[in-house]
């Protein structure tokens, strides 16, 4: 499996972000997209999960599922956490699942590796930065999609919580997925690096 980006170009709001963007990434691979506030780390992001179209160039995943779109073989991870804060933990994971669709694994397991089997029958308005967070990652297991989307995924993880998150990384690279994250911070696992813009 290969994604590929290929002379892409973004405009929001009127305004190019960037231009003649290139990138390719192989099963198995981390990459880390950097670049100064507003250089279009998060707008990349988002033209490959589908909720932006690009101004020009193409994006392809080449060996991935036939019969899905790319969207559909994405999970995009943004950086405000997507919860409902009246349902508890549990009923969060579960909303995103059937949302998500496809084969869906073992809830409790997912919750129990972000370390929130404790708290699955807690309201989600009750939980910590670091524990909405760990929420939003349980979404990465309970439901498998290929490519990984994740806009500055440590933010608020404690240093636990990045090894624990370094660990689900690994494993998911180690089973031919492949990891494409904004961020401003140290992944935590081995990368490759795509640089938007000047240096930050
Ligand atoms: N909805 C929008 N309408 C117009 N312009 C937008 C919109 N969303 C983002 N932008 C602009 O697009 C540019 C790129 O934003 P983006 O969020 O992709 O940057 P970023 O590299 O992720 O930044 P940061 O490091 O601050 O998170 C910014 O100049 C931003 O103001």
């Amino acid at each position: 499996m290969r994604l590929c980006g290929s002379g892409l170009t973004c405009v929001r709001g009127g305004r190019e972000v960037f231009t003649g963007l290139d990138f390719d990434a192989a099963a198995g691979e981390a990459i880390a997209v950097v670049g100064r506030n507003g250089s279009g780390k998060t707008s990349l992001l988002r033209l490959i999960a589908g909720l932006l179209i690009p101004a020009g160039g193409t994006i392809a995943l080449a060996g991935g599922d036939a019969e899905l779109t790319l969207p559909e073989q994405c999970h995009y991870l943004g950086h405000r956490d997507a919860l409902k804060p009246a349902l508890s933990v549990a009923e969060n994971l579960s909303f995103w699942a059937d949302f998500l669709g496809g084969e869906r694994f073992d809830a409790a397991e997912s919750l129990a590796a972000v370390g929130l089997d404790h708290a699955s029958d807690l309201p989600a308005a009750f939980l910590s930065a670091g524990q909405r967070r760990r929420l939003s990652l349980a979404r990465l297991l309970t439901v498998h999609r290929p490519v990984w989307l994740l806009d500055e995924p440590t933010t608020a993880l404690d240093v636990a919580g990045q090894d624990m998150f370094g660990g689900l990384m690994r494993d998911h690279l180690a089973r031919g997925g492949l990891i494409i994250a904004a961020t401003h911070a140290p992944l935590g696992i081995e990368s490759r690096e795509l640089r938007i813009g000047g240096t930050a």
